[in-house]
């Protein structure tokens, strides 16, 4: 008795091209090798050929052109800069036909302005996905647009759920996931360099500190992913009457920390609503 996972059929027949292989399109073309797509069902485009070589070696896809990539592919992910969206479409749109499944993962770019520069009928899926990718505990946020159907929802989280989590969210919220999942992975790294200057400051070696910082925010992301407390909960547990850790938290509050992450979010889902009306 042979059993099939649904999506096996899909992904011997499908070809995926990933256009644009800067740092997001590699972290889910390595992610999607990984997880088992064959390299021979994958695509990348690149803009310099020896990146392109470098990818042909290291992963053992084929490079090709973006026309060529819209003939060949049944699905485009598209993973350029916002800024460079407009002229990737234009190579595109010839090339393309409405049988094809356009997955962006472009910040701030809404399906709508992807559907208007591509055949009348183009599905396109916005996805927002994070650099942890590359160890497969990624998150990606996805919203399809006026021509997705169920079919390609499940598509688009065949291929990032192998990566990470999916979740589906309104387009209206894909800025606001922006800000908190797609930068979210830059805040906590700010943290633990700020932190390890600090153990500098208090006299460690830099490379324990790194260490015991690291490992502080590995011990404390399990339990919040696995303990189901409230971070406040967690934090009470942590925070010993009289003791060191109500006064680091007293000059957390001192120094308006929380104030400041509520207005850095804003700030990153301002940029994502600017990027979406082509300002650079
Ligand atoms: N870096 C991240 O954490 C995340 C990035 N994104 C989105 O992914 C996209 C790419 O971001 P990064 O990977 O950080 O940038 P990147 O600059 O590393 O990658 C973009 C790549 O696209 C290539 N490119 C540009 N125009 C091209 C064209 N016409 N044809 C072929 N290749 C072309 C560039 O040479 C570059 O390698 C952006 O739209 C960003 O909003 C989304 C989620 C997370
Ligand atoms: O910084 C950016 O614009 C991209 C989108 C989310 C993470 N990196």
């Amino acid at each position: 008795m042979h059993t099939h996972h649904p999506g096996e059929v899909t992904r011997m027949t499908q070809t995926v091209a990933v256009l644009g292989t800067g740092k997001i399109g590699e972290a889910l073309l390595s992610g999607m090798i990984r997880a088992g797509w064959p390299a021979s069902a994958l695509l990348v485009t690149t803009r310099r050929a020896d990146r392109a070589a470098e990818l042909r070696t290291r992963y053992g896809v084929d490079a090709v052109t973006n026309a060529d990539a819209a003939k060949r592919a049944d699905t485009l992910i598209l993973a350029v800069k916002p800024q460079d969206m407009d002229r990737l479409l234009d190579e595109l749109a010839p090339h393309t036909s409405a049988d094809r499944l356009v997955i962006s993962a472009a910040a701030g770019i809404t399906t709508a302005t992807i559907e208007n520069r591509l055949p009348p009928g183009t599905p396109v899926v916005r996805v927002m996905p994070n650099t942890p990718v590359l160890v497969d505990e990624g998150m990606s946020v996805i919203s399809g647009g006026s021509h997705a159907t169920a079919g390609h929802l499940a598509h688009t989280e065949e291929i990032f759920g192998g990566v990470g989590k999916t979740l589906r969210v309104p387009e209206s919220q894909q800025d606001a996931a922006t800000a908190l999942s797609g930068s979210g992975p830059a805040y906590f790294y700010f943290l633990v360099e700020a932190m390890t200057d600090a153990g500098i400051l208090l006299g460690l070696p830099r490379a324990q500190a790194h260490d015991l910082i690291v490992q502080a925010a590995i011990g404390a992301a399990v339990m919040l992913r696995d303990s189901g407390e409230h971070p406040v909960k967690l934090r009470e547990a942590v925070t010993s009457p009289a003791g060191t850790t109500i006064n680091a938290i007293r000059e957390l509050e001192n120094h308006g920390v929380r104030a400041a992450l509520i207005a850095a979010l804003e700030a990153a889902r301002d940029r994502s609503r600017e990027l979406a009306s082509g300002n650079g």
